[in-house]
């Protein structure tokens, strides 16, 4: 059993439990008060039988605004599959920062994909980078379009593609969407990012974070477990979205929402799926719940990976939903909808639950310490995609925060006045205007797929796959300008029916993320 980042949190507690399976229902109680909303859940099973849940209660909205408002605060998979905890970075860390002698560049306290590449990217500029957390084997199966992955240099991390994607709406015609997507394999990518870490020079340390704290002179220092304190000239958290505790996000931002997924990779019979197509989404409804029943509360959409005829991973995912679907119901749902389909699960390979917090505010930017992947609300609000954004923004902000450091000649004269402007400086580069009025694109949409009923859904995502490929292709990537997602409304707009365009425009109107949208694009 195995607790990771538990420094966080304000309760935790242990409970045996068949990999998760009950932990929508079985809510352990907080010392004191009843927990308001989110409840932070960090699991992580190490294939004994036992997890540990990690949550933080807030006696309610005030006491949590008052921890730091909406900010995202947790995001994990869950995994049950062989672990190799083998760590593959030599720790060095903690001999130079026993000697007390270096003040590295940077410090990038995370090992998931973000942290990896940011370390990688920053010291291959020729800055020295220190990487601090536990260097853990990746959990997700993350799947890519096979473009966006080729143009990373990334192919070779792909296990398998499908030359084409299909999504299911209805019983009517399927639509196919023209794209190759790929599954990436979670070890081939973690071996490279970790090759390239060594390659460029990352030091590296096995420890827990405790706390970070500006020194007099200016530089940060970062203390971690076991008395070790590591002086830099700048931090960034990469820890997921659970980094609440290094960080400030702004106050009064939209509440977080949560995409959940329970999936299995299975041997099956009778799969009617063709495996040469990825199910990018299936929204069919073979179970018909009734309207009023909690399964109608959460649309839910199949994902499904066919490796073979008879391999395949299906994936039960509810696209964003305010409060978590429970993972049981989800899971209830997957097996309904496979038995109905007619499908038979002949042998389980692996077992996947995902809580992904989508939303929510920016961080401060004008915070000292900086953040990158989750931690600085880089997942896609309306998608929940992540990877491929931080893989691809690693080699820019890495640049940006060498060139500051060079310009500024902060590596003899720092100060921390200067310290908080050079933050500043990058920052905005993380989070320009033009990026803060893409996002706030995607959180109005957020916040409209969040009142869809099915049906709505799907006469939503019927018209998203009818604007031109490169729009939706764009919103998907986050790779349209502000200017180009207004076109993309209008676009979507004009092909809607009618009572979807009425309620466009009455969530335009009516939804304080419309307004929110409005005021961002009017900011110059
Ligand atoms: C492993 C991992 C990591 C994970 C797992 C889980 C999963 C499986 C997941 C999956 C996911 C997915 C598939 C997703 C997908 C998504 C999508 C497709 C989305 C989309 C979205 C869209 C949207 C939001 C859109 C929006 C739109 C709008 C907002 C529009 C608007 C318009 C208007 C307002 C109009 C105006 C006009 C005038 C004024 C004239």
């Amino acid at each position: 059993m195995e607790c990771i980042g538990a420094r966080n949190f304000a309760t935790m507690a242990v409970f045996t439990c068949p990999r998760f399976k009950s932990l929508g229902r079985k809510r352990i109680m907080p010392r004191k008060k009843q927990p308001f909303w989110p409840i932070h859940m960090k699991v992580k099973c190490s294939g004994s039988d036992s997890c540990v849940v990690v949550k933080e209660d807030f006696a309610d909205e005030e006491d949590y605004i008052k921890a730091g408002g909406s900010e995202l605060v947790f995001v994990q998979m869950q995994q049950n599959k062989d672990m190799d905890l083998q760590s593959k970075l030599s720790d060095k860390l903690r001999q130079i920062s026993s000697a007390g002698q270096t003040i590295l560049d940077l410090v990038v306290i995370g090992c998931g994909p973000a942290g990896l590449a940011l370390a990688a990217e920053s010291a291959k500029l020729g800055l020295n980078v220190g990487l601090v957390g536990p260097d853990l084997p990746f959990t997700n199966n993350y799947g890519v379009w096979e473009d966006e992955f080729k143009d990373l240099g990334l192919q070779a991390c792909i296990e398998h593609v499908w030359s084409d994607t299909i999504v299911y709406l209805d019983d009517a015609d399927p639509i196919l969407i023209g794209r190759a997507y790929g599954r990436v394999s979670r070890h081939l990518l973690h071996e490279e990012l970790l090759k390239r870490c060594v390659e460029a020079g990352v030091l590296y340390l096995n420890s827990k974070v405790d706390r970070i704290v500006e020194s007099t002179s200016g530089h940060s220092l970062v203390e971690c477990e076991g008395d070790i304190v590591i002086p830099c000239r700048f931090v960034t958290v990469a820890s997921g979205a659970a980094s609440g505790k290094f960080l400030q996000y702004e106050l009064g931002g939209p509440r977080v929402s949560v995409q959940t997924a329970y999936g299995v990779e299975v041997e099956v019979d009778n799969n009617p799926y063709d495996p040469s197509l990825m199910v990018f989404m299936d929204y069919r409804d073979y179970v018909r719940h009734d309207a009023q029943s909690l399964e109608a509360k959460y649309p839910t959409f199949l994902y499904a990976m066919p490796m073979t005829k008879t391999r395949v991973f299906f994936e039960e995912t509810c696209l964003a939903s305010k409060d978590a679907m429970p993972f049981d119901l989800l899971k209830k749902k997957l097996m309904l909808r496979l038995n109905t389909l007619g499908i038979k699960i002949k042998k389980i390979y692996e077992e996947e639950w995902s809580y992904i917090p989508v939303g929510g505010s920016l961080p401060n930017t004008e915070q000292k310490t900086l953040a990158f992947g989750a931690a600085a609300s880089m997942v896609h609000p309306a998608t929940g995609y992540s990877v491929v954004r931080s893989l691809s923004e690693a080699p820019k902000c890495a640049s940006v925060l060498a060139n500051i450091l060079r310009q500024n000649h902060v590596k003899n004269m720092i100060t921390s006045s200067s310290a908080t402007s050079i933050s500043t400086q990058a920052w905005n580069t993380l989070w320009p205007q033009e990026r803060k009025r893409q996002r706030s694109f995607f959180l109005f949409g957020l916040a409209l797929i969040l009142q869809l009923d099915i049906e709505g859904i799907r006469s939503f995502f019927r018209a998203f796959f009818r604007v031109p490929k490169w729009m939706w292709q764009g919103f998907l990537g986050s790779s349209l300008s502000s200017a180009d997602l207004m076109l993309f409304a209008f676009y979507m707009f004009i092909i809607a029916p009618n009572d979807m365009r009425k309620g466009l425009i009455r969530h335009l109107l009516s939804d304080p993320t419309g307004a929110t949208m409005i005021r961002t694009y009017l900011t110059f």
